[in-house]
């Protein structure tokens, strides 16, 4: 680790080693040049510790009992409820107990210098750390800054809502009880897998959300994820706002204020309506931007100033959630992939490949991006939906299909229900999006991913025939509903 009171100067200085920053970092070494890795909490980040692993581990074992009660034979096997107190130790293990030495470690061998401490830009190419001991050092790039500083959960401006210690999604994933009565406030990702999570671990779930569930996707995988959470015994409400909410002394009940003028009286309360980026102190004004602003890239991101265009040297780089181009591990990670290598190139003089595509760009970012919410059922999508392709001015033709007349879903469960939707360019006949809602379903996004990028012609798709009887039968189910008119091949 470096002493953080000596000054020090590195080709690149990464702030933030979230998995985003580890992975810049790493392919910036691999790439010839000296990396210092700064963090102020753990290593590893959100992802690893309040996001997705604890909010997956506190996700499984409900999926898995529902999962066997679907099909007969499991289902008298299984008779228990679910054994709250062995999810949770679950969870705390998925964490590493908030122990993060296993990936500092993993920076050390990868040839890094982990820095711990809170970074603040003090100029061009220079930063200031923090120590968590008081002691400040300055550390100098010779080539490249990358913010990977992530997000935060958004607190809106309610009456009384601060003051009533509301759960972020941090307290949501690391809480060592489980509330007797849940409400959350906001339909998007973190509150329908919350809502999940913990109306199966026991709780009286209130999810209140302003307009439909998962309001990105297509409309109905919100409605199925709303139909199933009301099966678990989840009230949803949509349509509904917050005005108030006030709680009674430390610990005590929360009430809700609601717009239809209804009060609501919970145990703990889940705000998830969105993410604000961690770039409040940064001290980026003395690099002339705006302070707690989401940092604009361009593919190959570098950071842009006001005017769309990058800082002058184009040293200054952002990675991952901060950078808002889609709030997502693998698609922050996929970034610093491009990052790191593209700053290598740049600082070595080697050619560089920034057409769509190329190894230096993360053109995925804007019609590609895959995502799995781990409701029940999962939604897993890529691409386009059809009314985002159709903003985009595609001329389209939108195909469905019930997943559940699929032999392979049989097999998986008595009653399967599920459905899948594929966007098609009309013109180019290749795939823009494409959707699955259902039991088991987010191990076949890969192959829509495929599809997408690599804009496989649907002629050509006929023949990745899939294997009987899997789920994936839906592919040839879906081109069979499009239809295969030899003469337009
Ligand atoms: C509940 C929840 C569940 C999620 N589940 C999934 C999922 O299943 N799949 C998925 O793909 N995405 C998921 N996400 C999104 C995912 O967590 C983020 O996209 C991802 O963590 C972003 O990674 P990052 O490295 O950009 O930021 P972060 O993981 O936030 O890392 C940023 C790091 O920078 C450090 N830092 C910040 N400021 C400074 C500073 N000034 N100096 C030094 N260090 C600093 C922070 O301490 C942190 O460690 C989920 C999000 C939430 C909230
Ligand atoms: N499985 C996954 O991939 C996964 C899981 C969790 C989170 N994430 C990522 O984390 C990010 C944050 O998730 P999130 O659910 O917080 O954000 P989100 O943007 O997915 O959803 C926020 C929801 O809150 C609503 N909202 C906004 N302001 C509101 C207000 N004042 N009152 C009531 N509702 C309001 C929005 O309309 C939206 O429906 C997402 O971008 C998501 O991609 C991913």
């Amino acid at each position: 680790m470096a002493t953080p009171d000596s000054g020090s100067t590195f080709d690149v200085i990464v702030i933030g080693a979230g998995a985003v920053g580890e992975n810049v970092a790493d392919r910036a070494k691999q790439g010839g040049l000296s990396v210092a890795l700064v963090e102020a909490e753990l290593v590893g980040g959100e992802c690893s510790y309040w996001a997705c692993m604890p909010s997956k581990a506190l996700l499984r074992s409900g999926a898995v009992v529902r999962a066997a009660q679907k099909v007969g034979g499991a289902r008298e096997a299984v008779t228990g409820s679910i054994d709250v107190q062995a999810v949770l130790k679950r969870r705390n293990s998925t964490v590493n107990n908030f122990d993060d030495s296993s990936q500092a470690d993993w920076v050390k061998g990868a040839g890094l210098e982990l820095v711990r401490g809170h970074a603040r830009f003090t100029g061009v190419k220079t930063i200031e750390v923090t120590a968590p001991d008081g002691t400040i050092s300055t550390l100098t790039a010779r080539h490249a800054v990358v913010v990977s500083t992530g997000s935060a959960a958004l607190l809106p401006d309610i009456p009384g809502l601060r003051d009533a210690s509301p759960w972020s999604s941090r307290e949501a994933t690391s809480s060592k009880v489980v509330p007797a009565r849940l409400a959350i406030m906001g339909g998007g990702v973190v509150g329908a897998e919350m809502a999940t999570a913990y109306a199966s671990l026991g709780s009286q779930v209130t999810l209140l959300s302003r307009s439909g569930l998962l309001g990105n996707q297509e409309p109905f995988a919100g409605e199925m994820v709303r139909d199933a959470l009301i099966e678990l015994g989840a009230d949803v409400k949509i349509g509904v706002n917050v005005t108030a909410v006030s709680r009674n002394g430390a610990g005590g009940e929360v009430t809700l204020t609601l717009d239809d003028g209804s009060q609501l009286v919970v145990d703990e309360l889940l705000v998830a309506v969105g993410r604000t980026p961690n770039t409040g102190d940064l001290g980026l004004s003395s690099i002339g931007l705006e302070p707690n602003s989401w940092l604009n890239t361009d593919d190959t991101l570098l950071v842009q100033d006001a005017d769309q265009k990058p800082l002058e040297g184009e040293w200054l780089y952002a990675t991952g959630d901060v950078n808002h181009r889609a709030l997502l591990t693998h698609q922050g990670k996929y970034q610093a992939r491009a990052a790191g290598d593209v700053i290598a190139a740049r600082a070595l003089g080697k050619p560089l490949s920034t057409g769509p595509w190329g190894a230096h760009v993360a053109t995925a970012d804007h019609e590609a991006v895959p995502q799995v919410t781990f409701t029940d059922p999962e939604v897993a999508s890529v691409g386009l939906t059809a009314a985002a392709a159709e903003k985009a001015g595609y001329r389209t033709k939108v195909v469905d299909y019930n997943i559940g007349w699929v032999a392979g879903a049989s097999v998986t469960a008595d009653g399967y229900t599920g459905q899948a939707r594929m966007v098609v360019d009309e013109d180019r006949q290749v795939v823009l999006g494409v959707t699955f809602v259902g039991q088991e379903v987010a191990e076949l996004l890969h192959s829509a991913t495929v599809a997408v990028v690599g804009e496989v012609p649907l002629s050509r798709l006929w023949h990745a025939v899939p294997s009987y009887p899997t789920i994936s039968e839906v592919w040839l189910r879906l081109l069979e509903t499009y239809g295969r008119d030899a003469s337009s091949f």
